[in-house]
């Protein structure tokens, strides 16, 4: 029996992602090898200098050469691609998995490039920052945070378990959904919040009455939270939005209806409307600080789905419900 939940890893891309995982095996010891594969020459330099591997490859096929398991870190658009350059090398039995924030577009645009001896996970582990790049990761990022496993309905259970245990190992809590879930939650909690951050910074920047150094000066408001949340990866959620395209809209659609509610409060001086919405959500937010679970799992637990949504019909029970 060996000492390491895998004998080979294969990182296909080293951003903040591939690299808290680098160092969540080096240090906590997950595996023998870790081999390093990424498009760019001085990514992959980097990465060696950060000792981040232990062989760097510029060609994801040899990289993943006797991989147990191979995990692609890369922008959701660029996962397709990248699993046919990559397909040719894989062993028999490996374990394929990503990390990307859109689960049914991973499905759709890596499934078909696998050949049939592999296991096939897509993942996602709910826990970032607005940095990005080899330099970004640390070993703390996944702890006490979950990781989204949505195997399919052929997948090897026993696949999906070491991927659990793996997950485990780095301080992730691992929840099991169908990807179609996954992307009806994440839109909610996650993909409509960053749109919003985009939108709310981007229209400030338009304002003529509000000049830039306004922006600046007077923003230890809420809106700087926002400046954080819009400083992330443009690429990355790019290809988020538009994978995502059905339940983002979906959301968007819902999140307008009661945006409009508030805004007739406010035309109306509906002080009641306005007092019992703030008063609601400050329950919420008081919950969760409450059970010390700041974080995107106690969203799922507290934002109960309203009757009739499609959280509810879709997909395996949400955590906390
Ligand atoms: N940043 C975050 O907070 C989180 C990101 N994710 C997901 O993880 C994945 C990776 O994100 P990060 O590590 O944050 O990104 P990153 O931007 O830090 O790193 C992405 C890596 O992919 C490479 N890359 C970019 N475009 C490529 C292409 N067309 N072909 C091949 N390689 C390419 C980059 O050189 C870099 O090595 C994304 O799918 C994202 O949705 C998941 C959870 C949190
Ligand atoms: O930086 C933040 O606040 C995040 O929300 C990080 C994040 C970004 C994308 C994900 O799919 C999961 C987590």
């Amino acid at each position: 029996m060996s000492e390491f939940l895998f004998e080979k890893v294969a990182l296909i891309g080293i951003g903040l992602i591939g690299s808290s995982i680098a160092i969540n095996i080096r240090e906590r010891g997950l595996a023998r090898e870790v081999a390093i594969a990424t498009r760019r020459e001085e990514t992959l330099r980097r990465a060696e200098e950060l000792r981040l591997g232990s062989s760097f490859h510029l060609d994801p096929a040899e990289a993943v050469r006797d991989a147990d398991l191979v995990i692609l870190c890369l922008p959701v658009g660029s996962c397709g691609a990248a699993t046919e350059a990559m397909a040719k090398g894989l062993k028999p039995g490996a374990i394929v998995t990503d990390v990307g924030s859109v689960k049914g577009a991973i499905v759709r645009d890596v499934g078909p490039h696998l050949p049939a001896h592999v296991h096939f996970v897509p993942g996602h582990p709910i826990a970032g920052t607005e940095q990005s790049g080899p330099d970004a990761g640390f070993l703390e990022l996944f702890e006490n945070r979950w990781t989204i496993l949505t195997p399919l309905p052929d997948t090897d259970e026993a696949a999906t378990e070491a991927l659990r245990r793996f997950w485990e190992a780095t301080g992730a809590m691992v929840e099991v959904m169908t990807p179609e879930h996954h992307d009806m939650v994440l839109a909610i909690v996650s993909h409509v919040p960053h749109l919003i951050a985009y939108n709310i910074v981007g229209t400030a920047a338009d304002l003529e009455t509000v000049t830039q150094s306004e922006v600046i000066k007077f923003s230890a408001s809420g809106f700087r939270d926002f400046t954080r949340i819009a400083a992330s990866d443009p690429t990355m959620w790019r290809d988020i939005f538009l994978t995502n395209r059905e339940a983002v809209l979906e959301m968007l659609s819902r999140f307008s209806e009661d945006l409009a509610s508030l805004q007739r409060a406010i035309r109306w001086a509906d002080g009641e409307a306005l007092f019992d919405l703030f008063t609601r959500t400050r329950a919420i937010r008081r919950s969760i600080v409450q059970a010390g679970q700041d974080t995107e799992e106690a969203n799922f637990g507290r934002l109960k789905p309203r009757r009739g949504d499609p959280w509810n019909e879709k997909g395996t029970t949400a955590p906390g419900e």
